[in-house]
């Protein structure tokens, strides 16, 4: 029987951002990090976020219906999961990069159609300002608040490179643009014979250190200052780079690769993980968007499917390569040279 067509995922995805900013707004001002610390009333809630009264009932309701908030007996509660992922005071927090695409994501994505019809960023660079790095990179605390973030992202799929790979055969790793460090550190936690480093900008350091530290991890994890344009990648077993390749055009990604395989042994491997687009292009819409977003980020960055990425692996001389799926929207793509 044939099915009627219907308007109803048209509308429902060309109204998501009324969805996508109100639990946007609701982290912006602490509803969840307020909550942490025990049901509240609307008035009592209202008082202490300084909502006005006019839609203060309809916002809280609003996450009610969405499912980031219960309600019962009219006091407003967190989830399970807004409790363990959107309060800030917890290590578990994700809200980070939730805070940025508030702050900045959601009015740069108004640029879309342009940048679609001109091809360029829609970023603070548009009208001439710093961009991201280089603002990022002048405050160690938005640096530090960033590289964290980027640890709330990063960290399922990390997990499962630390499960999955076959690590028992290596003995050194070194993750490229490592951030705060969480793949280095979940790899060598699941894997107590592994040493490694982590290689990133010079001003990374304290931030990396202190987290090998509270892992435990300071005497087999260090830290590489470099810059992977002018500086040769150090030696390992395997080189790993987590959502690297797509912000930069196809003639550094080459040369990164490039770079990784020189830094190998024979037998070594290159771990590429993003969210990989599907082969077919058609299924992994979170990658597919990712590449619309280096599109308003980046002036030459993309995404790109698993087939592409070992294109580029054996094209650098990378003999075996292999694309798995680890969680949600991510995958790695495996060389081995
Ligand atoms: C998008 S973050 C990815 C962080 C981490 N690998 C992850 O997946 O969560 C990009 C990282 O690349 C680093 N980076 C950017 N340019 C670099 C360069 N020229 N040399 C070395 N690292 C660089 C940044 O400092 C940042 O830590």
């Amino acid at each position: 029987m044939q099915t009627q067509p219907s308007p109803d995922a048209i509308l429902r995805t060309g109204l998501a951002f009324w969805a996508s900013k109100t639990l946007l707004s609701a982290i912006e001002l602490g509803l969840f990090t307020e909550l942490a610390n025990g049901p509240a009333g609307l008035d009592e809630l209202r008082a202490r976020l300084g909502l006005h009264e006019r839609s203060a009932r309809d916002f809280l309701d609003a996450l009610v219906a969405l499912g980031f908030l219960r309600r019962a007996e009219g006091r407003y509660a967190n989830t399970p999961e807004t409790d363990l992922f959107l309060d800030r005071n917890k290590p578990s927090y994700v809200g980070g990069i939730l805070e940025m695409a508030n702050a900045r994501l959601y009015p740069f994505w108004d640029g879309l159609t342009e940048a679609l019809l001109t091809g360029l960023p829609q970023n603070e660079t548009k009208h001439g300002g710093p961009n991201l790095f280089d603002t990022l990179y002048a405050d160690p605390a938005r640096l530090k608040q960033f590289l964290a973030a980027m640890t709330g992202i990063s960290r399922g799929a990390n997990l499962a490179i630390a499960r999955q790979f076959p690590w028992q055969d290596r003995r050194s790793f070194v993750d490229v643009g490592t951030a705060q460090g969480d793949l280095a550190a979940q790899v060598a936690l699941a894997n107590p014979h592994l040493r490694g480093s982590g290689f990133d900008l010079p001003e990374v350091r304290p931030i990396f250190e202190d987290y090998m530290r509270a892992n435990g991890l300071a005497d087999r994890v260090g830290f590489v200052a470099g810059n992977f344009f002018d500086d040769d990648l150090p030696a390992a077993d395997v080189v790993m780079m987590g959502h690297i390749l797509h912000d930069w055009d196809l003639p550094t990604k080459r040369m990164l690769i490039g770079k990784a395989y020189a830094a190998l042994p024979e037998g070594g491997a290159l771990i590429v993980y993003e969210s990989i687009i599907d082969d077919d292009r058609s299924r992994n819409a979170f990658g597919l968007l990712m590449s619309l977003n280096m599109l308003i980020e980046t002036p030459g960055g993309f995404d790109y499917t698993g087939a592409d990425c070992q294109g580029w692996m054996r094209e650098a001389g990378f003999r075996r390569t292999y694309t798995e799926h680890l969680v949600g929207p991510d995958s790695m793509v495996v060389g081995i040279k």
